[in-house]
């Protein structure tokens, strides 16, 4: 027998008597005991969040909390979570809710601590300013776009917004009321959420959608279809090698790329055949206009990425807080009284339409009715997942080693007592005067920072 053909013997025997082994249930019990004491010695002596104060599973999993984010209870959770261990929990192997104002607001203030890696998956293909875990490509593109959001960008579109935006909602309320003989019923959500698309329409597809004046808007499926395959896209990856699966999601998506293609088309031939207003500052032309890293022009698909990117930021973060703003006046009908003797005292004429730097000089109770409602029902509820960076970070009492997440909880910074007295309450007056100026720089509806909202003008 050749030494080699003996190493082979040699070597089946061994792989025998190891899988006879295996099929021991001695075997099992010592390999996951071993396991288990790997496990213990490690969350006890080595594990770097150790020190976080948090329940027993959130050194293990993160499991119990995910369960929460799909029914619906993941706020009060981790509210309750909060009051019991302080303004720092462990929630998972790798990460920790973060609760104060202050400790929020200096992780979002700089680059340093960029976004999670849950990020990476991008709503389109391309990568756009919103999912971008890179520094200077996010830079760029708010450079790019920022003008469309500056002062003198929204004031030349304003205008337009108007007449999309009061004038179409006030004539369909109008025109209803008047088909009603003095009577119409309307579900303000899905009238905001459609004003709101039209509004962006304009700015970012260069035409309004018309989705108010519709029945079922096709738009706002469109949006909704985008958003819940690329959520399945990402949540199980097969989904987008097998043609039938979600075939009717994934149709919507091919649509709305089809469709925001030929209106970044419709506005390069608008400007070839120079019908194109040069004075219009919005967001496509911003876009149009850029060059990515390297000098060249943005592709199509990174336009098309840009520009959807801004109707699912804008439109239902939007509308949601518009609902709630209507809910709030329903349910403290003192403050709507007295949001509408404002409005009265100052624009005495009620048939005129009423312009931005006007209400904003004009109304500081409206404005305050406003921010009271975004504190308490952000509409981007829950955390904004950032990394520690890889020297960690010293936040309240607690030092974050590199490599965690920081989920950085916005209903928590809006409940944190040591900003807000009464937090529960609904009070919009804390906003009033120079004091109410300093305390609405601690909301963070908004994000706040370097990757602070866009779009939040
Ligand atoms: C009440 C309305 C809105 C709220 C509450 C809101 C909230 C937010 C928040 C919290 C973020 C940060 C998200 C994160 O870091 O994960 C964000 C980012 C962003 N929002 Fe808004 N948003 C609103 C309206 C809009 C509108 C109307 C637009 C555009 C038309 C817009 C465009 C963006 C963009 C482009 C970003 C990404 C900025 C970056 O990462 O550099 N948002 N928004």
């Amino acid at each position: 027998m050749s030494s080699q053909k003996l190493l082979e013997v040699v070597e089946s025997l061994r792989l025998n008597s190891l899988l006879e082994i295996a099929k021991t249930s001695r075997f099992w019990i010592n390999l996951i005991s071993a396991y288990g004491t790997y496990k213990i010695i490690y969350y006890l002596f080595f594990d770097p969040l150790r020190h976080i104060p948090g329940l027993w599973w959130s050194r293990f999993t993160e499991f119990p909390l995910l369960i929460r984010r799909f029914n619906g209870t993941q706020e009060q959770y981790t509210l309750q979570l909060h009051k019991r261990f302080g303004s720092v929990v462990r929630v998972g192997p790798h990460s920790v809710s973060v609760k104060k104002v202050v400790d929020i607001r200096r992780v979002l203030s700089s680059y340093k601590y960029p976004k999670a890696e849950i990020y990476d998956k991008a709503l389109l293909d391309a990568e756009e300013i919103f999912s971008t875990r890179d520094e200077q490509f996010n830079r760029l593109r708010r450079r790019q776009v920022g003008p469309a959001f500056s002062t003198t960008g929204l004031d030349s579109v304003e205008d337009i917004v108007l007449d999309v935006g009061s004038r179409a909602f006030k004539k369909k309320i109008e025109t209803g009321i008047e088909k009603g003989n003095g009577s119409y019923t309307i579900n303000y959500f899905d009238n905001f959420q459609s004003l709101t698309a039209d509004i962006i329409g304009e700015l970012a597809f260069g035409k309004s959608f018309g989705a108010l004046e519709s029945e079922k808007p096709s738009i706002i499926r469109l949006v909704n279809s985008t958003i819940i395959i690329s959520v399945l896209d990402t949540l199980i990856p097969p989904v987008k090698y097998i043609p039938f699966l979600f075939s009717k999601y994934k149709s919507d998506k091919q649509k709305m790329v089809d469709f925001t293609s030929s209106c970044i088309d419709a506005r390069r031939e608008a400007i070839e055949k120079n019908e194109f207003d040069k004075g219009r500052i919005d967001i496509l032309q911003m876009y149009l206009n850029a060059h990515d890293l390297d000098g060249s022009p943005i592709t199509k698909d990174e336009l098309i990425a840009e520009i959807v990117l801004m109707l699912v930021a804008g439109t239902d973060t939007t509308s949601v807080t518009m609902t709630w703003l209507l809910h709030f006046y329903l349910m403290y009908p003192e403050v709507y009284k007295k949001v509408v003797a404002e409005i009265d005292e100052a624009f005495p004429d009620r048939s005129a339409i009423i312009r931005y730097k006007e209400a904003r000089q004009n109304l500081p109770y409206f404005h305050a009715t406003v921010y009271e409602c975004m504190r308490m029902k952000p509409a981007v509820g829950g955390y904004l997942p950032r990394d520690s960076s890889s020297d960690g970070i010293q936040l309240s009492d607690h030092y974050i080693p590199p490599s965690t997440e920081l989920l950085l909880f916005i209903e928590g910074a809006h409940n944190d007592e040591s900003v807000w007295t009464s937090p529960k309450k609904y009070i919009p007056e804390r906003f009033m005067g120079e004091s109410g100026k300093e305390l609405a720089k601690n909301l963070v509806v908004f994000a706040s920072g370097v990757r602070i909202c866009a779009g939040r003008k």
